[in-house]
Formats: structure tokens, C-alpha cells, sequence
């Protein structure tokens, strides 16, 4: 299948008074129709940003390299009218981490779908029609459209930011963060629905780090640590069988494999060591070459001289 967005070598830094960020680094992966990507790391590991990217939506002291190709068409190169014109919300969509903040309060959800629909599709001529399909497809009943966001449940609320993300029929939908604050059962419901707009042959990238909600719906997982990704491949294969000692520490972290914290913490973006930037946590530092050049491994990316099962090799 043909890749609908494509990241070549992306990264981001941010110029402060006294530092550089380096919050992502040399990024590359395909986002295809009917698939739908896990991003997975731990906190401020660089993800939302990635996603910023993708749209154009970093402040003024970022600094961008690589590119980002939308079918034939470099964004890269796209100016902030071509992206607001034609490719946010149209092409590609943003489901933003809070609903709470995504939502006017003094208006009805379904107020809010139909102004967004007239301006992505002035051509939709039964307004109340395409809300209520909408909702169905994120997961509303269409009567829950007609409640102001207080009075709908996080869940409910996240499902309407989903449907307004709908709005423009877009190729590819970008999720981040989309689970934040919902009990498991909504947190499901929430990836499910995900899921249900990959299959129904959109590309999807959801942004998480709740790798339970990632196994559950993942075709294809990205494993982003200190700015860089380090493991990357089929989502089953991953989950079952993690190469990176990164991969598989976030693995052991989770309830479902034993609770095993990853011991320390992610280094600081403005002081990355350099070689690899897991070295410092790695169980295995002691006998690693300390050379992480990305290289394609049986089906995977992987960035480490050193991974986790012996037999792996270039
Ligand atoms: N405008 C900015 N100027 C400087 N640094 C920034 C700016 N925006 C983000 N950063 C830094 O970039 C890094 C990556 O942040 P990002 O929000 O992408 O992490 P994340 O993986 O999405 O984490 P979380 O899950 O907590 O949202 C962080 O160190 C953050 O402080």
C-alpha cells in the first residue's frame, strides 16, 4: 500500500536565550490508509510536537529540517495559507489532547459540527444529516449533539472533538494524546473508534503513552525516546517480542508485564548526550558499542548495537 503521508529525516529543535531543544530528531516513517501507527514513549519525549510538524503549528523559535510529503505534495515546503487553505482539517485532522479546551462552552455540540461543516463543506446541504452520521461514526448518539460540553462526560466530549475532526472527510487523522483522564472502558471505546476510521481506510496516527490502549488497536508502533525513534515495526511483533532494551523496559512497566519501573529518567532535550541517548538507563551499556544509527532489521527500524534478543542481527 501507498503511504498517503510520508516523514523524511524530520527534526525539530527550539531556540531558548541560553539552550537548543532538540525534541525531535531525524524522524522517518509512512502513514498508510487502513493502517493505523502507534506513537509510544514516555513524557516530553517529543511526540506532541512531531504531530505539530506534521501540521505546521510550531511557535515562531522552532527550527524545522526533513520533510513531510502528503501524497505527491511537500508540505515542507507549503506556505501557512496552502496549510490552512487546503490541508488542516481537510486532509489531514488534529484530535487534540484535551476535548475540554477544543470545545466552545455556550454552544451546543452540534452548533459546533455544522459551523465547521459549512466551512470544510460548503457543499453538504443537509447539515443536521452529516452531524448526526458523524457522531455515529465517532461513537454519539446523534441526541447527545444537541448537550452544551458541560454536560457531557469526558468520554462523551472526547467523541465529539473525534466527529469534529471527522468534519472535512480528511486522509489522515492525527490523535494525541486522545485517552488522557478516561477510565479503561472509555479509554477502549475511544481507541476503538480509531481503529474503526483506519479500517474504514483512513490513515491514522494515535499519540499515546498508554501502551495497553497502543496493543489493543495498533496495526504498526513507533517507539519515540529522548527525540529520536528507537524501535518501530507490525505492532504484534513488537508487543510480543521487543528488541530494543527501551521497548521492552516500557513493556515491563506496564500492570498487564509485572510493574517493573524503567529505572532513571529521560535525559534533558537541551543536553543530549551524545551516542545513544538511551545508553545512561541501558541494562546493557556495559557491553554495547554505543553506535545507534537506525538500520532495518527483519521488518523493523531499530537504533541500537545492541538489542535485546541475541540473535538479531544486520
Ligand atoms: N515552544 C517550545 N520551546 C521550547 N521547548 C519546547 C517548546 N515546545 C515543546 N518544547 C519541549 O519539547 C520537548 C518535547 O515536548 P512534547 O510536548 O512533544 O513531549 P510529549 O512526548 O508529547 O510529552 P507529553 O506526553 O507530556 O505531551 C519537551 O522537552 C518540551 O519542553
Amino acid at each position: 500500500m501507498t503511504a498517503v503521508l510520508g516523514v523524511r529525516g524530520l527534526s525539530v529543535r527550539f531556540r531558548l536565550r541560553d539552550a537548543v531543544v532538540r525534541a525531535v530528531t531525524d524522524v522517518s516513517f509512512d502513514l498508510e490508509p487502513g493502517r493505523l501507527l502507534a506513537l509510544v514513549g514516555e513524557s516530553g519525549c517529543g511526540k506532541s510536537v512531531l504531530a505539530a510538524a506534521l501540521l505546521g503549528l510550531l511557535p515562531g523559535n522552532a527550527e524545522v529540517r526533513g520533510r513531510v510529503l502528503l501524497g505527491a505534495e511537500d508540505l515542507s515546503a507549503a506556505g501557512e495559507r496552502t496549510l490552512a487553505r487546503r490541508v488542516r482539517g481537510r486532509r489531514i485532522a488534529l484530535v487534540p489532547q484535551s476535548a475540554a479546551t477544543a470545545l466552545t462552552p455556550v454552544r451546543t455540540a452540534r452548533s459546533q459540527l455544522a459551523e465547521t461543516l459549512r466551512e470544510l463543506r460548503p457543499d453538504v446541504r443537509d447539515l443536521d444529516a452529516e452531524a448526526d452520521r458523524l457522531a455515529e461514526r465517532a461513537g454519539l448518539r446523534p441526541a447527545d449533539l444537541d448537550r452544551y460540553p458541560h454536560e457531557l462526560s469526558g468520554g462523551m466530549a472526547q467523541r465529539v472533538v473525534l466527529a469534529l475532526a471527522l468534519a472535512g472527510d480528511p486522509e489522515v487523522i492525527l490523535a494525541d494524546e486522545p485517552t488522557n483522564g478516561l477510565d479503561r472502558p472509555l479509554v477502549e471505546r475511544t481507541v476503538d473508534a480509531l481503529r474503526g476510521l483506519a479500517d474504514d481506510g483512513r490513515a491514522v496516527l494515535l499519540i499515546t503513552h498508554d501502551l495497553a490502549a497502543a496493543e489493543r488497536v495498533a496495526t504498526d508502533v513507533a517507539v519515540m525516546y529522548a527525540s529520536r525513534i528507537v524501535e518501530q515495526g507490525p505492532a504484534d511483533e513488537v508487543f510480543a517480542d521487543p528488541w530494543h532494551p527501551y521497548t521492552r523496559g516500557l513493556l515491563d512497566a506496564t500492570p498487564a508485564r509485572g510493574f517493573r519501573p524503567l529505572p532513571g529518567h529521560p535525559p534533558d532535550l537541551s543536553a543530549l548526550p551524545a551516542g545513544c541517548v538511551f545508553r545512561p538507563r541501558c541494562p546493557r551499556r556495559d557491553t554495547c558499542t554505543d553506535d545507534p544509527a537506525p538500520r532495518r532489521v527483519a521488518g523493523r527500524v531499530l537504533a541500537c548495537a545492541h538489542p535485546v534478543e541475541k540473535e538479531v542481527s544486520c
